[in-house]
């Protein structure tokens, strides 16, 4: 290596496919995931995330790519290192503890050495998680968060340098949830574990990630810190994986696009092309109808549009508003403070924050 060389990441994956009956469900995936860092793969059903993570662990052998930990090949053309020689801790779903071994048995499971290391070692991680004194209990006998504590101190004891997690936490209770998910980042960020996390959930990925991979049909669509893929999505897809949009039609000429909103600027689209203009309800502002008149437009909001509210739903620290738009019929959804609930058939203006609005071409 060259003085100049970055350090190599702790994982990395290297245009990597897999083939399943003449079917590719991963695609040239290329991923890296530093020491310490969380990447959260998130994708619809079926994907391709788990069998991301099974290629990582071993379970699966890839068809074309390579793995990598810190530069050392686990998978290539020519290597295939079986799954328990790669240093990597895994953890389910279903937390996969051996019913009939005890806690501190299950934890000491992975672990070699002397009985006093080990024992050591055990005591240690059950401290760290939480759950000194529950050495002797079987798992039945732990609700569901200890239990997925217990599962993390067993991946965690023979000091994996990567983390595999597959909807880790879904069998949990909501209110569980939270406190555990806090927990378990803030020790593997403290072991400099590198982390792959599996989930179809957008908030948790959110929660969780130093950087999200959003998978699509097998494929990589996007990679990218949380803000970063929230507020910069590749495409309409992408934007909708994270929350209501709404989407209103448009065609470009002159590199821009007229709307009843105002102008949208679409650089590089050639005249004729139709675009979606794509945005959040929270980035819609509401006015109220001055006489059959609205706010004045502006460079940062372009032009208010009229709506009539056809429904208003009360959500605890939001209201959901749909309005019927005059100008075109469509529905376009708008999250306000709760304490505005406005009645069916109240006339208000809509504009947009023009700096939160995508304009993607029309591929439908
Ligand atoms: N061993 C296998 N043999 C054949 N097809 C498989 C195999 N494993 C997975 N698949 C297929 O590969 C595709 C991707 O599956 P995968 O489990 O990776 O998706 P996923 O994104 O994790 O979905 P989910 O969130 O539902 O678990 C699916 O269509 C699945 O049926």
């Amino acid at each position: 290596m060259s003085p100049a060389s970055p350090p190599a990441a702790r994982l990395s994956l290297e245009n990597v496919s897999c083939r399943f009956d003449g079917r590719d469900v991963v695609r040239d995936v290329s991923l890296s995931v530093g020491a310490g860092e969380v990447l959260c793969l998130l994708g619809p059903s079926g994907c391709g995330k788990s069998t991301t993570l099974r290629l990582i662990a071993g379970i699966e052998r890839q068809s074309a790519g390579i793995i990598r930990a810190d530069g050392e090949v686990l998978s290539g053309d020519e290597v295939h290192m079986p799954p328990e020689a790669r240093g990597v801790g895994l953890i389910f779903q279903d937390f996969a503890l051996f019913p009939h071994l005890s806690v501190a048995q299950n934890v000491a499971f992975g672990l070699h050495g002397t009985k006093t290391n080990v024992s050591a070692r055990v005591t240690e991680l059950l401290e760290r998680v939480d759950l000194a004194g529950y050495g002797d209990s079987l798992p039945h006998m732990l609700s569901g968060g200890e239990q997925q504590r217990v599962a993390l101190a067993r991946a965690l004891a023979p000091r994996p340098r990567i983390m595999l997690m597959d909807e880790p936490f879904s069998g949990l209770d909501n209110r569980l949830r939270d406190g555990i998910r806090d927990d378990t980042l803030a020790l593997l960020k403290e072991e400099g574990t590198a982390v792959v996390l599996v989930t179809h959930e957008p908030e948790e990925a959110m929660r969780m990630a130093d950087q999200i991979a959003l998978m699509r049909d097998g494929k990589v669509v996007q990679t990218g810190a949380p803000y970063n893929i929230y507020h910069t999505p590749v495409d309409r897809d992408a934007a909708a994986f994270f929350s209501d949009i709404n989407v209103i039609k448009g065609e470009v000429h002159g590199a821009l696009t007229d709307t009843a909103f105002g102008q949208f600027l679409a650089p590089g689209v050639p005249n004729g092309t139709p675009v979606d203009i794509v945005f959040r309800p929270q980035h819609v502002k509401i006015d109220f109808d001055r006489g059959g008149r609205g706010p004045n437009p502006t460079s940062q909001d372009g032009t208010p549009a009229r709506g009539i509210v056809k429904r208003a739903r009360f959500m605890g620290h939001e209201s959901l508003v749909e309005f019927q738009m005059d100008f075109d019929g469509g529905i376009v959804k708008a999250t306000v403070p709760a304490v505005f609930l406005p009645k069916p058939g109240t006339p208000l203006w809509l504009t947009i924050r023009r700096d939160r609005c995508f304009v993607f071409m029309d591929r439908r």
